[in-house]
This record gives structure tokens, C-alpha cells and sequence, in this order.
């Protein structure tokens, strides 16, 4: 396993967020942590990223236990639903940000910033600014920045969440692709069944800061384990046939 919650609590003021979370992702694939609102997604994220810390429990990275490690030195790559680019950068300013950290030299960021602009198909685009491209461009370019260290796990908090349905679409298979060809360890979260579904070859049902079912796609439509499993999927289906 590359990435393992073991046996994970937390709870905030009191309210339970994970409640003995453990799950396992092998290395390569690609995880969908899937749940309604508040059922506990994002504090998973958060404590793989090191920006919360469980009450108890470990957190395994490719065989080392995490806890105790800052987020930075965790060899991971974030992906937010707000693209949160650098507005003053230009694209390929923002995509070599973490190297200039890293202090590697220019010769170094601007070949591996090449090599990105072209992953992503957006080779012509390097000197723009963020104002300048559309929301599926923008979060191309939040890829290709999280992706330039060379992380060995990516994680993704909505990706999809800003951009208008149609383009959706495109840019989920678009990243199914890309993170199939690039081979990287992805976690992401959402709250679209179908999202889920078509990216993922691993799904997590999340409710109540509990994990109902971890199987793939077609084990969780065709072969739910709980009741909540069974009507979340449901429900999600209606309301996509109702939209
Ligand atoms: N810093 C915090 N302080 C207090 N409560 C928190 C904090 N962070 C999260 N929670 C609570 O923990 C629960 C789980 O939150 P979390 O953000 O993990 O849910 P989620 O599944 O990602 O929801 P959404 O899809 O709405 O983003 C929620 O009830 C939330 O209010």
C-alpha cells in the first residue's frame, strides 16, 4: 500500500469528524473519497496533507508513518477547487513555484516546466496570466503546479467544483488520462457519485465521519454493503435523471 489511514479519530470541539477511519490505496491508483456534505471527506484530506493532525491513529506514506511530519516534507501535491493560482504570476511562473522553493536552478525549472506545459497541452500559454485563461485552463495549469516537485501522491479537495457541467466532463477525463499516463498515487474528494465513478478505480463512502464501503465502482453500484450505500447511490442517480 502507498497510502494507509490506520485506525484514524478526530473529532472538533467535541464532534466526532473521523471516526475510526482505515483504508489502504495502492500505489498508481487513483482513490474518490465520496460522502454528502459534512460526513468527514475534506478532514481526511487535510490530515494526509498535514494541515490537521488525527487524535489518534497512523497515517502511513509509503511505508513511513507520517504523523509527526510536516505537510511540506510529506512529498505531496494539492489540488483545491478554487485553482488557487498565484494572480501576479504568469502561468509558467506558477507552475515552477514549488521549484523556486526547492531552489533548484533556472536551467532545471525551465525544462521541467516545458515538459509540463506540454502534459498539459497548453505549450503556447507559458506567458499568460491567470485572468487570461478559462476555468478548465486554470486548473490544468493547478495540476501541472502541484505535479512539478515530482510528488509521490496528489490530492485533489473538488477539482471539478467551479467549472460549468459541460467542461467538467471533459477536464474529469482529461485527469483520469493524465494521472493514468503520469502513474501518480491520487486521492480526491467529492460529493458527485458520477464524478467518482468515472475517475476513480477505487471508491471510499464516507457518512457520518465513518467508511461504509471501499470497493470499485462497479462493486459499490452493483453490490452495496450497507443501507446508506444503497440509497446514497440511489438518491445521486434520481437527481442526476431529475436534472
Ligand atoms: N476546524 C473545524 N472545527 C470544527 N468543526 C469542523 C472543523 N473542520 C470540520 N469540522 C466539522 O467536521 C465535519 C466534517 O467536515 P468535512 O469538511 O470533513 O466534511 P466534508 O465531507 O468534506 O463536507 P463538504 O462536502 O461539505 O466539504 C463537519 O460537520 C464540519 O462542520
Amino acid at each position: 500500500m502507498y497510502v494507509e489511514m490506520k485506525d484514524i479519530c478526530k473529532t472538533f470541539d467535541g464532534f466526532q469528524a473521523s471516526d475510526h477511519v482505515s483504508f489502504g490505496i495502492e500505489k498508481g491508483q487513483m482513490a474518490a473519497l465520496l460522502g454528502p456534505s459534512g460526513s468527514g471527506k475534506t478532514t481526511i484530506l487535510r490530515m494526509l496533507a498535514g494541515l490537521d493532525r488525527p487524535d489518534s491513529g497512523d497515517i502511513m506514506i509509503n511505508g513511513f508513518r507520517v504523523n509527526d511530519l510536516p505537510g511540506n516534507k510529506r512529498g505531496i501535491g494539492f489540488v483545491f477547487q478554487n485553482y488557487a493560482l498565484f494572480r501576479y504570476m504568469t502561468v509558467a511562473d506558477n507552475i515552477g513555484f514549488g521549484l523556486e522553493v526547492q531552489k533548484k536552478s533556472k536551467a532545471e525549472i525551465k525544462e521541467r516546466v516545458e515538459e509540463l506545459l506540454e502534459l498539459i497541452s497548453m505549450e503556447d500559454l507559458g506567458k499568460r496570466y491567470p485572468h487570461q485563461l478559462s476555468g478548465g485552463q486554470k486548473q490544468r495549469v493547478a495540476f501541472a503546479r502541484a505535479l512539478a516537485p515530482g510528488p509521490g501522491l496528489l490530492l485533489l479537495d473538488e477539482p471539478f467544483a467551479a467549472i460549468d457541467a459541460k467542461v467538467r466532463r471533459e477536464l474529469r477525463n482529461w485527469l483520469r488520462d493524465m494521472i493514468g499516463r503520469v502513474g501518480i498515487t491520487s486521492i480526491f474528494v467529492t460529493h458527485d457519485q458520477e464524478e467518482a465513478m468515472e475517475v476513480a478505480n477505487q471508491v471510499i463512502i464516507i457518512n457520518q465521519g465513518k467508511i461504509e464501503q471501499i470497493g470499485t465502482p462497479e462493486e459499490i453500484c452493483f453490490h452495496p454493503k450497507t443501507e446508506f450505500v444503497a440509497d446514497f447511490i440511489e438518491t445521486e442517480r434520481f437527481s442526476q435523471g431529475g436534472k
